[in-house]
């Protein structure tokens, strides 16, 4: 007999989804929209760091709840804007049903950190929600769902690598010959999403007419930095890195080109500010070379702490019950 609170002999059993951080490879940013929105070409990578949601049947009528465990757990708002608790009311709309379910994550990704550990949290709710009501909703309206959640959330869901067209949300797989070893160091705060893409405008005004967001050309894929994915190539991929919000993530906060230069120092191939940052991340050659870069980045206190991963890694995954 489970002793789950909420639970009767007849619940179903909690779902457990286990959903992946990203870093984008190269991160071109177009003009802004009329809808607030820039287009984007935008090459994501999925990275062996998880954050894993469990939805656990909840009384009908009860509504959403969540709890959230990890380190920097105190950040997650645990309210209706959690994006969880988002993702689980666009479901049950999608359904017409309440959107009874307690939902907890344990967060490992860190929190506005530039690696989509939000929209993780959104895409494992989404999936581990359909599990648990037996909603079985097809693959095209899960990813639906997630585009109106947010510009990265489909790609949480697929995870591997795609490049993300549009706002991010249109998505087509990318192959990649090889697994690449990253060094990840977490920024001590976090940094707003739009006030980036807002930093990066500022700064496109700046450089004078001419150079204004409306003069930006359409955002295009490096043919070279796709092939070096699909070859496997850590030195071409390195070279080809690249990242529009850099600037602008670098101009709020300074202090990310000495952890850029620190690890670099240290051996890696190549550093860049993980999508709005503040995270940085660092390519490097091999396994060794990569405890070492996460190993001097820790001892120069130039970040609150530095992890290891590897990409490409899978998409939202359901772990238990088992398949
Ligand atoms: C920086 C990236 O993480 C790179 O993958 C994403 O572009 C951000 O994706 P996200 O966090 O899912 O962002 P959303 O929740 O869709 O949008 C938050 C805000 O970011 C800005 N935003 C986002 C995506 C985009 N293509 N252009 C934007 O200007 C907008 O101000 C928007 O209101
Ligand atoms: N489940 C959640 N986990 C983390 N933050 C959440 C969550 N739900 C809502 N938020 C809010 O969203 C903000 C952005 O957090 P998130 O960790 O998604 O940023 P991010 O990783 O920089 O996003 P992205 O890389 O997609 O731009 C947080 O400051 C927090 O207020």
């Amino acid at each position: 007999m489970s002793t789950t609170p909420g639970r009767s002999a007849a619940a179903p059993a909690p779902v457990t989804v286990r959903v992946p951080a990203k870093v984008n490879v190269q991160l071109a940013v177009g003009g802004l929209r009329p809808d607030g929105f820039h287009d984007l070409a935008n090459v994501f990578l999925a990275v062996d760091l998880y954050d894993e949601v469990t939805a656990f049947p909840a009384e009908p009528g009860e509504g959403p709840s969540v709890t959230c465990l990890g380190p920097d757990a105190d950040r997650v708002p645990l309210d209706r804007t959690n994006l969880a608790v988002r993702a689980a009311d666009a479901l049950a709309l999608r359904h017409g049903r309440s959107p009874d379910v307690r939902l907890r994550i344990r967060k490992e990704i860190p929190v506005a950190g530039g690696m989509a550990g939000g929209s993780a949290d959104a895409a494992g709710a989404l999936l581990a929600c359909d599990r648990l009501w037996g909603t079985r909703t097809p693959r095209e309206e899960l990813l639906a769902i997630c585009a109106e959640l947010g510009s990265d959330v489909p790609f949480s869901l697929v995870g591997g690598a795609a490049l993300g067209r549009g706002r991010g949300e249109l998505l087509t797989p990318l192959d990649v010959g090889g697994s690449f070893h990253w060094v990840f160091a977490v920024a001590e705060g976090g940094l707003s999403t739009p006030a980036v893409y807002r930093e990066c405008d500022r700064l496109r005004e700046e450089r004078g007419p001419g150079a204004g967001a409306d003069a930006v050309p359409a955002p295009e894929a490096s043919p070279v930095l796709l092939a070096a994915l699909r070859c496997g190539d850590a030195k071409l991929l390195a070279a080809n890195l690249s990242n529009d919000l850099q600037p602008a993530a670098v101009s709020l906060l300074p202090a990310l080109d000495d952890t850029l230069a620190v690890g670099t120092r240290a051996g890696a191939l190549a550093a860049l500010v993980s999508g709005s940052g503040p995270t940085c991340a660092f390519l490097a050659e091999d396994a060794a070379s990569a405890t070492e870069v996460a190993r001097v980045l820790r001892a120069e206190g130039v970040c609150r702490a530095a992890r290891t991963a590897t990409g490409p890694a899978p998409g939202a995954t359901v772990l238990s019950p088992a398949q």
